[in-house]
């Protein structure tokens, strides 16, 4: 393609127009043909890998405006991560026909899995992305980032649409938004589920982490488009009046719900029982799975599904179908006495403390937790989720998460300031089959942090490691 074809708006061309047979923003990635993004990142700036980009074969650089000559035309920007993105909407120009974006602390990859389920069962050709991996028909590749970089996004729903795809959800993390990864993305919907302490190793401050994600509602939807906002979160009226201040047709769901109202929900052990109101409409739901965040999450998805065509009555016989997303209050088994155990991605403050508040109502004996804290991630979650473990559960284990490039014995240490009577076992099988040793008749295990994870990052490498593998065999033993 030529690069005067590529351009966007914002950007401005330094050179002769020449052909680009391909868009990388890594240096190592770079063949000949190929157009360099020369990024600022956390790490480095990817403008001192433009000479070894193009001894490579890079025939084209996109950069800042600022940026000198150098041996190959530039294309210049103020904002060159936006303008990738959409160079990389241009290059591979096919999408599914109804793309929607969940953003929020918690509950988007639930959200996403939710949205494409319900799809599907109205019969659609669905997919979804985000942490837990592509899923597509006949595809299921295991993820890595929750929104990935731009360039892959954009082959990648290219290719989806190629294949058949219609209607596709994904996941917008914060990273994803502030690093205009999803620029370019043509979105029929946005949805927006809670806010709480996440990545603040990353945003400055909790309004920089809240602004990243309005971008979602300010800068990448059109004016008109509908915005499915949880209603009864601390956050939901300043998400409310982002999606307002940008024109966008608000609907809310929950509680305080304008466009699906939660009337009633009586909780069971797996399912739960509610009544919503739709268009003045009662409808009664049994959703087959524990814990109300994910009611909420249901009708955040149900939101986005009807706000995007499907038929009200199809979204609903869906939703008594549906299947939690792996790792999210998956119930792996129960030991050889009845007592239930759980593996749980919750890896922040408020989804562990939603997660041991969902549990507690079943449990008449002890509600027992296994977790860790990850290393190279915000160190000031850790004592806070010492102190929710320790408030709201009987029997707190402490063990690694993934420790990345961090002493684990100092992560440990963190969280056990604050829960003084946990157990500390480093190693994350024992400590999950220490946990179920303990179980009783009437316990309850949740083993949180790491979900559908399948390996743990020691070091810079990951050793293969499941949750669910390790918690099933040991229940399997006490039978
Ligand atoms: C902190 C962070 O988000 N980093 C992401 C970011 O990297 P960066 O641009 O800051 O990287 P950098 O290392 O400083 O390098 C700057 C530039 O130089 C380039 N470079 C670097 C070295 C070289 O030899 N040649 C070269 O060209 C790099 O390709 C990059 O373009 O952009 C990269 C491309 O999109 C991401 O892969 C990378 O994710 C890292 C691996 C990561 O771990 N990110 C996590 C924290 C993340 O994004 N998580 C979110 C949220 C998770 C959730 O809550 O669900 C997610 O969406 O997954
Ligand atoms: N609506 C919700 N409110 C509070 N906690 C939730 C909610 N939904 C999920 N959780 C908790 O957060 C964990 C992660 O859920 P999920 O993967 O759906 O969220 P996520 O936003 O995709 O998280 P991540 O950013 O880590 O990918 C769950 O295992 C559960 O503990
Ligand atoms: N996408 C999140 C996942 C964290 C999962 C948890 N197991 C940890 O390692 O902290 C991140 O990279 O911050
Ligand atoms: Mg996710």
């Amino acid at each position: 393609m030529k690069l005067s074809e590529l351009l966007v708006e914002g950007a401005s061309l330094d050179g002769a127009d020449v052909t680009v047979s391909s868009i990388t923003m890594d240096s190592r990635k770079v063949m000949r043909g190929s157009l360099f993004a020369a990024l600022k990142g956390t790490d480095v700036d990817g403008a001192s890998y433009i000479p070894a980009a193009i001894e490579a074969g890079a025939v084209a650089v996109l950069a800042d405006a600022d940026t000198a000559a150098c041996a190959v035309p530039i294309v210049r920007s103020d904002d060159p991560r936006r303008t990738l993105a959409l160079m990389a909407a241009k290059f591979h120009p096919r999408q599914p026909s109804v793309m929607a974006a969940v953003t929020g602390t918690a509950g988007k990859t639930s959200v996403a899995s939710f949205l494409r389920q319900i799809w599907e069962s109205c019969g659609e050709q669905a997919a979804m992305i985000g942490t837990t991996g592509v899923f597509a028909p006949g595809r299921a590749d295991y993820g890595s980032l929750t929104t990935p970089d731009p360039v892959l996004l954009h082959e990648l729903l290219d290719e989806l649409a190629g294949s058949g795809v219609s209607h596709c959800s994904m996941e917008a993390s914060s990273h994803g938004l502030d690093q205009r990864r999803l620029d370019g993305v043509n979105l029929a919907v946005a949805g927006f589920t809670n806010l709480g302490r996440d990545h603040m190793d990353y945003h400055p401050t909790v309004e920089h982490y809240l602004a990243s994600k309005m971008r979602l509602f300010d800068t990448l939807m059109d004016a008109g488009k509908p915005a499915i906002i949880y209603a009864d979160d601390a956050y939901s009226a300043p998400a409310i009046a982002a999606a307002e201040a940008a024109g966008l047709d608000v609907k809310t769901v929950g509680r305080a719900g304008n466009f699906i109202a939660l009337k009633r929900v009586e909780q069971r052990q797996f399912t739960q029982e509610a009544e919503l109101d739709i268009d003045g409409e009662i409808h009664f739901l049994s959703l087959p799975m524990a814990g109300e965040f994910q009611l909420a999450n249901a009708l955040v998805a149900a939101g986005m599904a009807i706000a995007t065509g499907s038929d009200p009555a199809a979204v609903l016989a869906a939703l008594k179908r549906l299947k939690g997303a792996p790792g999210r209050l998956e119930l792996i088994g129960q030991a050889g006495n009845g007592a239930p155990a759980y593996v749980d991605y919750a890896h922040k403050p408020e989804a562990l403390e939603n997660v041991l508040k969902a549990l507690r109502p079943y449990t008449t004996g002890k509600l027992v937790v296994v977790f860790g804290c990850g290393g190279d991630r915000d160190p000031g979650k850790r004592p806070i989720m010492g102190e929710i473990a320790q408030r709201l559960a009987d029997l707190v284990i402490v063990t690694d998460d993934n420790p990345r490039t961090e002493k684990p014995s100092s992560i440990r240490a963190q969280i056990l300031e604050a829960t003084p009577d946990a157990i500390e076992i480093g190693d994350r099988k024992k400590a999950i089959e220490e946990a179920v040793a303990k179980l009783e008749a009437g316990d309850c295990l949740v083993v949180a942090g790491k979900g559908h994870e399948e390996g743990q990052i020691v070091g810079k490498e990951v050793l293969p490691f499941s949750d669910h593998k390790v918690l099933a065999a040991a229940l399997e033993a006490t039978l």
